[in-house]
């Protein structure tokens, strides 16, 4: 059985700051786990609108309840004209982190939740919406496009795809987003669903709360990982640069992004699963040059420091397989991660002492004011 990671010293790390009933993370042996079930078979089995489900409405749907909800989530796909025109006066240059963080503000001011009885609606409408956020952005600022925000495609994967590329995706692709979102939905009190808590333990608003899960995941050293990584995988043209470069970084001791994980000792359960289908990506397009670049990077990183992949070492490349612009890849994340938040969010309403830890002073003795004109 894996031994759990010894935890303890700076941020927060090993202390436990409330309790869950959403997860699991690198428990004895289960790896990861969504109200019980292990993510490797959901990933294998279940649809993401079915996880999606399961985390905010507390048990896997039915056939007749799935289908209710994907047609809910169909119809609220899409924006407001109100929120298009805000879209479209952000620069081609923004990051899509900050347009994602503007357009879910944005629609808290247009369809506010003035009643927590709204909750569960709200977070549909957030789930729906968020895909033709980044996309009505990034295609109105990219190709000078105002694209229909709505899709015939049944999956919320697949609506983003389509939305992207104009045209209705492959069969491997639309199963290669789906895995994406039910292994990014939800994982216990990381830094940004600790966000969403702290924010909903003031009793405030759900937008709010995603707003700042936003802002929180944004970082390269939480979800923007992603992105860096591909930035950094792109640089090398042989797996044989890939080992050098690495070997180079390490020395200086630069962070190699995508890699180590603050509570998994040896593995992420997640990476297995996505790194088998980049590599199915890979196949598909040809590739020869990505894929062995991160497997040579994986490999002298296990060797040098015992650091593995974390989820997002290979999604980046199997992003970019799909054609999937390097800057959108943490906006997917969003798009995913708004289930965990979100069932954060109402677990801590549901049982709610506003967060407010304490902070051990350091600083200097108390002393006497000064008059400005005696200092
Ligand atoms: C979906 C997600 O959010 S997964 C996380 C995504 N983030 C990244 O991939 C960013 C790169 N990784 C990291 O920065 C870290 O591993 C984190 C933030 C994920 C976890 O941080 P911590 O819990 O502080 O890591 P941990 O305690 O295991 O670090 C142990 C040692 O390994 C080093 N280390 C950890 N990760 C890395 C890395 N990716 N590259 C180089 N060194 C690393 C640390 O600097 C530390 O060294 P030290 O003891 O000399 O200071
Ligand atoms: O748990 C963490 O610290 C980061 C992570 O892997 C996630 O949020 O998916």
């Amino acid at each position: 059985m894996a031994e759990a990671k010894v935890l303890s010293g700076a941020g927060l790390r090993g202390q436990v700051a409330g309790q869950t009933a959403l997860s699991t993370v690198g428990m004895e042996g289960a790896g990861l786990t969504y109200r019980g079930y292990d993510v490797r078979e959901l990933a294998a089995e279940a649809r993401f609108e079915e996880v999606a489900y399961l985390l905010l409405y507390g048990e896997l749907p039915t056939k007749t309840e799935l289908a209710a909800y994907m047609g809910k989530l169909q119809k609220l796909r899409d924006l407001p004209q109100a929120l298009k025109e805000v879209l479209e006066r952000i620069p081609a240059d923004a990051h899509p982190m900050d347009v994602m963080r503007t357009g879910c503000s944005f629609l808290g001011n247009l369809e506010p939740e003035l009643d927590f009885d709204r909750q569960r609606d709200v977070t549909d409408r957030m789930l729906a919406a968020f895909p033709a956020i980044m996309c009505y952005w990034y295609r109105f600022s990219h190709d000078g496009k105002r694209i229909n925000c709505v899709t015939d495609e049944e999956s919320i994967g697949g609506h983003f795809l389509h939305l992207l590329h104009d045209k209705t995706p492959s069969e491997l692709h639309v199963k290669v987003m789906n895995v994406s979102l039910i292994l990014y939905a939800e994982h216990e009190f990381n830094a940004s669903t600790f966000t969403a808590r702290v924010c909903a333990s003031t009793l405030s608003d759900l937008y709010s709360c995603i707003t700042a899960a936003i802002g929180s995941l944004r970082g390269p050293l939480h979800g923007g990982a992603n992105e860096a990584a591909m930035e950094m995988i792109e640089r090398f043209g042989s797996a044989q640069e890939a080992v050098e470069g690495t070997l180079g970084m390490l020395a200086r001791k630069d962070k190699i992004m995508g890699f180590g994980h603050a509570i998994y000792k040896d593995s992420d359960p997640r990476n297995e699963v996505i790194k088998g289908w980049s590599k199915k990506l890979a196949d598909e397009v040809g590739d020869t040059v990505l894929f062995p670049v991160s497997e040579a990077i994986d490999k002298t990183m296990w060797e040098q420091k015992k650091l593995f992949p974390n989820a997002d070492f290979y999604h980046a490349s199997a992003y970019h397989f799909m054609g999937i612009p390097t800057k959108l890849f943490t906006p997917i994340f969003v798009c995913s991660r708004l289930t965990g938040w979100a069932a954060h969010v109402y677990e801590q309403r549901a049982n709610n002492r506003i967060i407010r830890p304490s902070a051990e002073y350091i600083g200097v003795e108390q002393r006497k004011f000064v008059p400005i004109e005696r200092r």
